[in-house]
């Protein structure tokens, strides 16, 4: 198709299928953004920070060299964040740093990262979670006035995970009253800090504290690291840029280390322990992992980022899939749409259902998390275990399964899904990232089992136990759970799969015991079973929680909106006891007959959604501004933007490229 005579109306197909849709988008819009103030508050939202076009590249960011392209999210960075001061803050208060709006309007401006993000993302609730009273006065409305700009940078080149092992010291100086920070080896450089390398001036820095010649572990600390004239690094300081990334090239990731670089006393974080002007040590929390606050708390917004973006993945995989005909399995019929294929809707339901699945387990956690909070604040921390053991494993859970289930999508778009103007490429660079940061996988899963161990313990013990846990305590009568295949038959039979593997795990680590072994070996030698253990134990509270709210949530709703939530979290369920049937198989009474009649009916769910597909990502409602997708706007006008995007690169800014006259040419002329 000529360019000049591109067509800007709906593509047919994609108005057809809105036609189909028999259910009314808008409620399902509001179950999704967790209720109608939301969507509406979003909506304005995004008006505000959008309408203006200030979001809007002339050139494609990713045709931009690296420096352009940090130099352009930059300039975006401070517009935005203008936006967000002056005018998002104001509607949705602190509460906007636990809410995926803020990320989700940011997608307008940045198609890979803000080198801000971490400003807001961690800089800020640190401030807020780890300062005293006193310290929050001084640096909080800096920092939310951008008049301070801050990263996090705790991990180092020689550890990310084992926190404690961290080597940058903080040593106490009662002399001067001041911390002397030092790096003492190439390994304890910090390392990854988003928005360190070149933007931050400021920088909460996690480093061992001694004072009085002992150590008392890692604490954070507020520092310092550039003139605020002049940007330069205050001397003592070595900071710059970690290198090119597999993604998150705009978000600045850096590295820092100090040589004997002092910062005064009030710069250490006091809320949970303090160093008095004598050095005097004192314990302030009752908890001994506070200090981790600020990672429970990104670990519980990340799970609905995972939500977020695989809904848009899932907005651009299922319009495309209903624009795109291919090949012809009826002879002189014509090519179907490719959604029409089992195959396809195989691959696109299930990403809708779980995008809801987070989401909605992502607000029940964000409930849980403040529950816990102001349980804290009134001095009790008995629930922080349980806190801590699922935000691990459903951090774990829905980073890995969004990447995997973007990438599906990706696949789903066969060739075109390859170019980054599909923007799947990016989605999912950023996502797979989220499986590693804040906790990798495996390691926050290991977390979760051992709250699960000692939990089965308790229950072995006759012990009562948590809620999240309360259903070991029917697993330890060996009560033998009969499968049935209604929701929450199915729903019963993955927590005694859990269960059943919780139960294995315990007495395997006692097994190995016997052997003379000490419990640290043992445990190793159990953890490939713990994680799986852990994984089940996920999966059924994502299953659980999921089924239940949505019931819940839909019990107002029209008829249609309540079939087609019900068919999606179905689906949810019966999609995880298919992979899953080995386990349903050995830890269940589930038989061949009932796996082939779930089969059946999971094939049926997807031919009752399949009309309903592209109403059902529609109700995601993102803004074309916001997905950045030539196979994804609202228009469907795929082949238009790939034609109008590809024009855009700089390759074909002429018809020769200036490499022919200084290598090809001599080449074919046998002069080079
Ligand atoms: C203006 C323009 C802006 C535009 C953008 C707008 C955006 C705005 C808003 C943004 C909002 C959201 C976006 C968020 C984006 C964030 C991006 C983040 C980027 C990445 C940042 C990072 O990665 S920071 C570094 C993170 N690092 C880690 O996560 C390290 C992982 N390791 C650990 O957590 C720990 O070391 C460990 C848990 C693995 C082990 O710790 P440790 O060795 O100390 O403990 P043990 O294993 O021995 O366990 C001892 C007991 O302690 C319990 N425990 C452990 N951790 C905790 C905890 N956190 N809480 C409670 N209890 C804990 C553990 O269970 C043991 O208990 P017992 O078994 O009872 O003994
Ligand atoms: C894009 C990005 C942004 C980041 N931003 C920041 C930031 O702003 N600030 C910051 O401080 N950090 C940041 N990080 C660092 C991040 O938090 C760490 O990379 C992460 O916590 C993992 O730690 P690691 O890299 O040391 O991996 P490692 O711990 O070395 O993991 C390597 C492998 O070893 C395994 N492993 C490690 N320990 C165990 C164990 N005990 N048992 C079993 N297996 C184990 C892991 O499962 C993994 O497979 C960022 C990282 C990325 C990729």
């Amino acid at each position: 198709m000529s360019t000049d005579k591109m067509s800007v109306k709906v593509n047919v197909d994609l108005q057809k299928e809105r036609q189909k849709c028999n259910f009314n988008i808008q409620e399902v819009t509001f179950i999704f953004d967790g209720g109608k103030e939301q969507t509406l508050q979003r909506k304005k939202i995004e008006d505000i920070a959008l309408n203006s076009g200030a979001s809007i590249d002339s050139i494609p960011e990713e045709c931009l060299g690296l420096k352009e392209r940090y130099d352009n999210a930059v300039r975006k960075s401070c517009i935005y964040s203008r936006i967000v001061k002056n005018e998002i803050l104001e509607i949705t208060g602190l509460e906007a740093l636990g809410n995926p709006v803020l990320r989700r309007t940011a997608d307008a401006f940045f198609k890979e990262i803000s080198p801000f993000m971490l400003h807001l993302g961690m800089f800020v609730p640190t401030i807020i979670g780890q300062c005293t009273e006193e310290q929050q006065a001084k640096w909080l409305p800096r920092a939310l006035e951008m008049q301070i700009i801050g990263a996090y940078a705790q991990t180092e080149l020689g550890h990310g995970t084992f926190i404690r092992g961290l080597e940058t010291t903080a040593t106490y100086d009662p002399e001067t009253e001041e911390f002397v920070l030092h790096s003492p080896t190439l390994t304890s450089y910090k390392w990854w800090a988003g928005g360190l390398g070149n933007t931050a001036n400021h920088c909460i820095v996690v480093a061992q504290l001694y004072t009085k010649g002992q150590c008392h572990g890692t604490h954070p600390f507020i520092v310092p690291i550039r003139d605020m004239e002049t940007h330069e690094p205050f001397p003592g300081v070595k900071v710059g840029d970690v290198g090119v990334r597999m993604g998150f090239n705009t978000a600045d990731n850096g590295f820092l280390s100090f040589n004997h670089y002092r910062i005064p006393r009030e710069n250490m974080m006091m809320k949970n322990a303090k160093v008095l002007k004598d050095g005097t040590y004192v314990k302030v929390a009752r908890h001994e992992k506070l200090t981790y606050g600020t990672m429970v708390f990104v670990r519980v917004t990340l799970v609905k980022e995972a939500a977020i973006n695989l809904a848009k993945a899932a907005t651009i995989a299922v319009r495309y899939s209903a624009v795109r005909r291919q090949s012809q399995p009826k002879p002189d019929a014509p090519e179907p749409q490719i959604i029409d294929y089992p195959t396809q809707q195989h691959k696109l339901f299930i990403c809708i259902a779980t995008a809801h699945a987070l989401q909605i387990t992502g607000d029940w956690l964000w409930r849980t998390f403040k529950d816990v909070l102001a349980d804290m604040r009134g001095g009790n921390t008995d629930s922080l275990p349980e806190l801590h053991a699922l935000s691990s494993c459903l951090k774990a859970i829905s980073t890995s399964d969004s990447a995997a289930y973007i990438e599906q999508c990706r696949f789903a778009c066969g060739g075109h899904g390859y170019m980054l103007s599909s923007n799947l490429p990016l989605i999912y660079s950023f996502v797979t990232a989220t499986r590693t940061y804040e906790g990798d996988y495996t390691v926050l899963l290991l977390q979760t089992a051992r709250f699960l161990v000692k939990a089965w313990e308790q229950v072995e013990a006759g012990k009562s136990v948590t809620p999240t846990v309360s259903y070991l305590t029917l697993a330890a009568t060996k009560e033998k759970v009969l499968w049935n295949d209604f929701a929450e038959g199915i729903i019963r039979s993955f927590q005694a799969v859990a269960a059943r593997k919780i139960s294995a795990c315990a007495e395997t680590i006692k097994r190995h015991m016997k052997t003379g072994i000490c419990y640290e070996d043992a445990w190793q030698l159990t953890t490939v079973r713990l994680v799986s253990a852990a994984e089940s134990h996920c999966r059924s509270v994502i299953c659980q929680t999921y089924w239940n709210e949505i019931t819940r949530l839909t019990a107002s709703c029209s008829t249609n909106v309540k079939i087609v939530m019900e068919q999606l979290a179905t689906l949810y369920l019966i999609y995880w006891a298919l992979e899953r049937s080995g386990d349903l198989l050995r830890y269940s009474t589930i038989s061949e007959k009932d796996l082939n009649r779930l089969q059946e009916r999971y094939e049926e769910l997807l031919a009752l959604i399949r009309p309903n597909a592209v109403g059902l990502v529609d109700a995601f409602d993102f803004r074309d501004e916001i997905l950045r997708s030539t196979l994804g706007a609202y228009d469907g006008r795929v082949y238009e933007r790939l034609m109008e995007e590809a024009l855009k690169s700089p390759l074909n800014d002429g018809p020769v490229q200036a490499s022919f006259h200084k290598y090809i040419k001599p080449l074919t002329k046998g002069k080079l």
